[in-house]
């Protein structure tokens, strides 16, 4: 599922948390599936490949750009990393990382740049909720479509997955995919859980924490996906649905 997925978007997206975890390659590993035909598309549009720009020499087709979203450069990218050994085999794209460093590592930025991939400088903005630095999602998104990509995916890691799912961001998203498996990751394991929609009122009790006038609302309705379907695939489930209105 995950590289069908992969297959079917121009970009994906994950955290530097999850860069630095897990070293991902970040490319499709199966053949390219045809789209289905614009005809059955609801009211679909006819689409247009955009270009990639592969590591020079090598071909690829297929593949979706790595976006990977990292404010402060922490990614220790190297030439060893797993996604530019995959630009260099032409079997995957190396990435584009968002940042709101003005000026990365020449070093760095050369690396990046030989194999395809490159920097793309985002501003932050303070959070509506806790007043800490962040890009705005419809910012990222809106670099994103700067370079010509068309849709995206984003992967996680759990922080990420949390910033795009809160409230305040639900227009922008098409769907939702996920994979539940039999397995349980226990405490300090990554935890998706988006903050809540809040209510109507001052809060004079309705949380429970209330202390009247000024204090944070009680909580609103919680968040659902709207016509979910469920897949059992081999021992896992993929449940898929759209954000309920
Ligand atoms: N099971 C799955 O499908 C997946 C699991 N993972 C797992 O997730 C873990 C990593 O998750 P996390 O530690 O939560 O890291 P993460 O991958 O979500 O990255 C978090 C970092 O991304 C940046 N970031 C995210 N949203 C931002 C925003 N709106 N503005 C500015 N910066 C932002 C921040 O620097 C933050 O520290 C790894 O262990 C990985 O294996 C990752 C992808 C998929
Ligand atoms: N196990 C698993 N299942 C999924 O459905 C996923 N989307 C992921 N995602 C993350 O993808 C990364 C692995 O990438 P590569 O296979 O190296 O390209 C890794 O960060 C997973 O956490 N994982």
């Amino acid at each position: 599922m995950t590289h069908y997925l992969r297959s079917r978007h121009d970009a994906i997206c994950v955290g530097v948390g999850t860069a630095i975890a897990d070293d991902p390659g970040l490319n499709c590993r199966i053949a390219p599936v045809p789209a289905p035909a614009v005809a059955d598309i609801p009211n679909g549009k006819a689409a247009v490949a955009p270009t990639p720009t592969p590591f020079p020499g090598s071909v690829v087709t297929g593949q979706p750009r790595p976006v990977v979203i990292d404010p402060q450069l922490r990614w220790d990218l190297t030439s060893q990393s797993k996604v530019m050994q995959l630009a260099r085999a032409g079997q995957g794209l190396a990435p584009y990382i968002i940042t709101s460093v003005s000026e990365p590592p020449a070093a760095r930025r050369s690396l990046l740049e030989e194999h395809g991939g490159k920097f793309l400088l985002v501003q932050q903005t303070p959070d509506a909720r806790d007043g800490r630095q962040r890009f705005d999602w419809r910012t990222i998104l809106a670099a994103v479509r700067a370079e010509g990509l068309r849709s995206i995916m984003i992967e996680g890691g759990g922080e990420v997955i949390n910033s795009l799912l809160s409230p305040e961001n639900n227009e922008l998203i098409d769907s939702v995919i996920v994979t539940i498996a039999p397995t349980w990751l226990g405490r300090g394991g990554v935890v998706v859980s988006p903050p809540r929609q809040l209510g109507e009122g001052d809060g004079g009790g309705g949380d429970g924490k209330g202390e009247g006038k000024g204090a944070r609302p009680p909580p609103g309705p919680a968040a659902r996906l709207a016509n979910p379907t469920w897949l059992p695939l081999g021992e896992d489930v993929v449940l898929c649905g759209r954000i309920a209105k």
